[in-house]
């Protein structure tokens, strides 16, 4: 039985998922076949990764080889930032759910508290933005709860959002089931972690791994994957790294996303899953005395946006 975690609700979500962003259309569809097979439950997808149909169409052959079942698995997805706007809300869930080729998903997260202006990808220029008072995050969230209200999702949550916004948003209307973030080692997120648990809010720890295929990897960070701690603890236990990030993560009550595309790897982070830590271990893990954000925010701010990279975590 895999790691799971109650959402406020009393749902049980499944903690271990597949990351799919940056896993390319020719080599999405194998992962994901992969992944489905050796037994993952949890899918983690966003209509801006461009690979939705691809993994749509993974799902449907893992289901048809009965491989699995829709109800056996949990597919998460995340609304873009160009259609923040009310009126647009549903139309992307659509769009999203016929890609993956759904008729629900288990759980839609609001990706990022930034909006641009509706069909633009990625903004080039302070005109394609919309600024938070002009597309305001609370309606947002009221669309979002009509999507569930209408069985078009099971659960709504928000991506990138700290207290202050979850509470604003927990005001006008339901509490988020989940806040996915970035979170491992160099940004264990602490003080957010205790804040949503003390809300009923499951925290998932996006790029778990240092997200190191990143196209915007700078070339003096930080490697969580070659840390001497990290190296020594996976030594200990005779596993790779990678697999006492993920049981790190999974140990102190986060659920976590690690994504690839190697075949063996897909395989060996969902057995990372039995990997237990002792309390020197994880104490050593979350004594690293270094922070580090990979994902900084800085493609959403400068001098070409309303938005400050530091404004986003609010
Ligand atoms: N909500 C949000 O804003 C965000 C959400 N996410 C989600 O989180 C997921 C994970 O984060 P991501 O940034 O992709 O990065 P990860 O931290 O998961 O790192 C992925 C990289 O690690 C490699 N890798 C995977 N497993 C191992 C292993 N056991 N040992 C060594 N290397 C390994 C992968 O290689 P390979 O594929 O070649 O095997 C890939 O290069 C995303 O894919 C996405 O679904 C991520 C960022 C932002
Ligand atoms: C414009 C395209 C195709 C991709 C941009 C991907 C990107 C840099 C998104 C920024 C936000 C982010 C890190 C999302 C991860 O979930």
């Amino acid at each position: 039985m895999q790691p799971h975690l109650k959402l406020h609700d009393g749902t049980q979500f499944p903690a271990f998922g597949l990351g799919t962003w940056k896993s390319k259309p020719n080599e999405v569809y194998t992962a994901v076949r992969v992944a489905l097979e050796a037994g993952y439950i949890h899918l983690d997808c966003a209509a801006i990764y461009q690979n939705e149909d691809e993994v749509g169409k993974a799902i449907a052959d893992a289901i048809k080889a009965g491989d699995t079942s829709r109800e056996k698995i949990w597919v998460t997805s995340k609304l873009w930032n160009d259609s923040h706007e009310a009126q647009h809300v549903e139309s992307a869930l659509q769009k999203t759910l016929s890609d993956l080729g759904l008729e629900y998903l288990d759980l839609y997260l609001i990706h990022w508290p930034v909006a641009f202006k509706h069909g633009v990808t990625f903004p080039r220029s302070r005109e394609e933005f919309l600024t938070l008072e002009e597309a305001p995050l609370e309606k947002t969230w009221e669309a979002m709860a009509e999507l569930k209200a209408k069985g078009l999702t099971r659960q709504i949550g928000v991506s990138n959002m700290g207290p202050e916004r979850i509470d604003l948003l927990s005001g006008v209307g339901e509490t988020p089931a989940v806040n996915q973030v970035e979170s491992h080692p160099y940004l264990p997120q602490t003080e957010l972690l205790t804040y949503c648990q003390s809300k009923g809010i499951q925290l998932t720890a996006y790029s778990p791994l240092g997200s190191p295929d990143r196209q915007t990897r700078k070339s003096d960070e930080p490697s969580l994957l070659e840390h001497p701690t990290i190296k020594e603890i996976a030594e200990k236990h005779g596993v790779g790294t990678g697999d006492v990030l993920i049981a790190w993560a999974l140990g102190r009550g986060t659920s976590v996303i690690p994504k690839s595309v190697t075949d063996s790897r897909i395989r060996s982070n969902l057995k990372a899953t039995e990997l237990k830590l002792d309390a020197d271990d994880m104490g050593a893990i979350s004594n690293f005395g270094k922070s580090y954000r990979y994902i900084d925010g800085t493609f959403f701010a400068g001098p070409n946006s309303p938005y400050t990279a530091d404004g986003i975590w609010a």
